[in-house]
């Protein structure tokens, strides 16, 4: 489904962004393995997150969305899943793969799982790896990919593990592996990600410990055959979802947007430290905590932004905002270099290569390292953008991409035309209800 995003005046006025989607998948997840009924509150509801949602239930958790939007969800306790009758369908989501491929590791049962064009190319070595010498069997297909079964072993082994990549996803998969498995299981983090699955796990009575060893590396110990206690969670804003709304207000002039419920835990936190740093105005109000995360309300002023070199060490703490971060950096007054980025190129799509080709059809300076851009901006004028003169930009299944080429096309001259933004409701299917209040655009859709 084609959209054209046409240049739009001033974001003002105030907006909420739903519930984080890495909090949203350990939310259910944690939930149906407690005794009893959890509560979760601002669960995002995207196809990613429900992906994860029937997955569980055909694993036997009950899982019911009340009409005040509250989650009900009835824990089978650790160890309590059971035999699934199909094909567990992920969808487009790495997030809900690798994390219940974790999940089944340690079960008595044996999963297929299947997803979309787009999952079904990404890797999951990565997590098949540890998984098997836990003692899963696991069957894929060539290249590590999906379609692929896992068939979990109980008691599993527990392990010690060393993360070759910097993954909260394979993070998590051996530590939910680890819940129902006898002793100690060790994940040894060289480079911090984000930490959601160790704040709740805290949270659900998880013994658990983050320690850091000589060399700065992370060390989180979790002791197996878990009892889980059931909560009441609140879901705090997701940052990855501000961040498109962020970088539009910053961009498009005269702009003044007040985004509600951002989570700033500070492994999610790095694109606003970036975009301060390139000279944006971004003011945090009513700092306070909700379900175990640092939240606030972000007042944003349109700002004039200067090129910068980023950081390699920050992103992990913003690896889903680059393709956004990419458009700020089409518009700052200068150079920005990106780096040790290769992560980019095994997302939803190759997101170097995707914004690469998407931001030069709409006019930007841009050139492809093998792990990073460099992008000469205009220095504030609007991108040529390419409304009727040319093909739309691809987004390749990937709602980021979709999603950053629309706020290209606000900050354009003629408009930004994607290819397909169904993919957008995998993480944000709000994003064009926000977007149309936040330019002013309700009454003429
Ligand atoms: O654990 C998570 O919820 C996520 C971790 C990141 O992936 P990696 O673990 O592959 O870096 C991120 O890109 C993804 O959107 C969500
Ligand atoms: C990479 C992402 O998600 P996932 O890995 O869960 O598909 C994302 O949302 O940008």
């Amino acid at each position: 489904m084609p959209r054209r995003f046409l240049p739009q005046g001033p974001l003002r006025g105030a907006i909420a962004v739903p519930g984080d989607k890495s909090i949203s998948h350990r939310a259910l997840i944690l939930s149906a393995l407690a005794i009893g009924e959890s509560r979760i509150t601002g669960l995002l509801e995207g196809e990613d997150v429900l992906a994860s949602a029937a997955a569980l239930r055909a694993m036997g958790a009950g899982i019911e969305r009340g009409n005040d939007g509250t989650w009900r969800v009835h824990g089978v306790g650790v160890g309590g899943l059971g035999q699934p009758a199909g094909a567990l369908d992920m969808g487009n989501s790495g997030t809900s793969t690798r994390l219940l491929m974790g999940l089944v590791a340690s079960h008595r049962l044996t999963a297929t799982f299947v997803g979309d064009a787009s999952l079904s190319r990404r890797p999951m070595g990565r997590v098949i790896e540890p998984l098997s010498r836990m003692g899963a069997d696991i069957t894929a297909s060539p290249g590590g990919t999906l379609p692929l079964m896992v068939r979990g072993l109980v008691p599993a082994v527990p392990i010690e593990y060393t993360l070759p990549v910097a993954s909260a996803q394979v993070k998590s998969a051996i530590l939910l592996a680890g819940l129902n498995t006898p002793g100690i299981t060790t994940v040894i983090e060289p480079v911090p990600t984000r930490d959601h699955s160790e704040r709740m796990l805290a949270g659900f009575g998880a013994q658990i410990s983050v320690e850091q060893d000589s060399a700065g590396a992370r060390v989180i110990r979790l002791i197996g055959e878990a009892e889980l206690r059931p909560q009441a969670i609140t879901v705090p804003g997701d940052p990855s979802s501000a961040a498109f709304f962020v970088v539009a207000a910053l961009l498009v002039p005269g702009s003044e947007l007040l985004v509600h419920n951002v989570g700033l835990n500070p492994t999610r936190a790095g694109l606003f430290a970036v975009l301060r740093e390139m000279g944006a105005r971004i003011e945090e109000e009513n700092l306070r905590d909700v379900g175990g995360e640092p939240v606030a309300d972000l007042r944003v002023f349109h700002s004039a932004l200067t090129g910068v070199d980023v950081d390699p060490a920050v992103a992990p703490a913003m690896i889903d905002e680059f393709p956004v971060l990419f458009v700020a950096a089409a518009l700052a007054r200068g150079r920005t270099t990106t780096s040790g980025l290769e992560e980019l190129r095994v997302k939803e799509s190759d997101r170097l290569t995707a914004m690469a080709e998407a931001l030069t059809a709409a006019g930007a300076r841009v050139s492809e390292t093998q792990d990073g851009l460099v992008i000469d901006g205009t220095g504030g004028a609007p991108l040529p953008g390419l409304a009727g003169n040319g093909a739309p930009v691809t987004t390749h299944l990937d709602h980021r991409i979709a999603m950053s080429m629309a706020v290209a096309g606000l900050a354009s001259a003629d408009g930004v035309e994607v290819d397909d933004i169904r993919p957008i409701a995998t993480s944000f299917p709000d994003f064009e209800t926000l977007l149309a209040s936040a330019t002013g655009q309700e009454s003429a859709r």
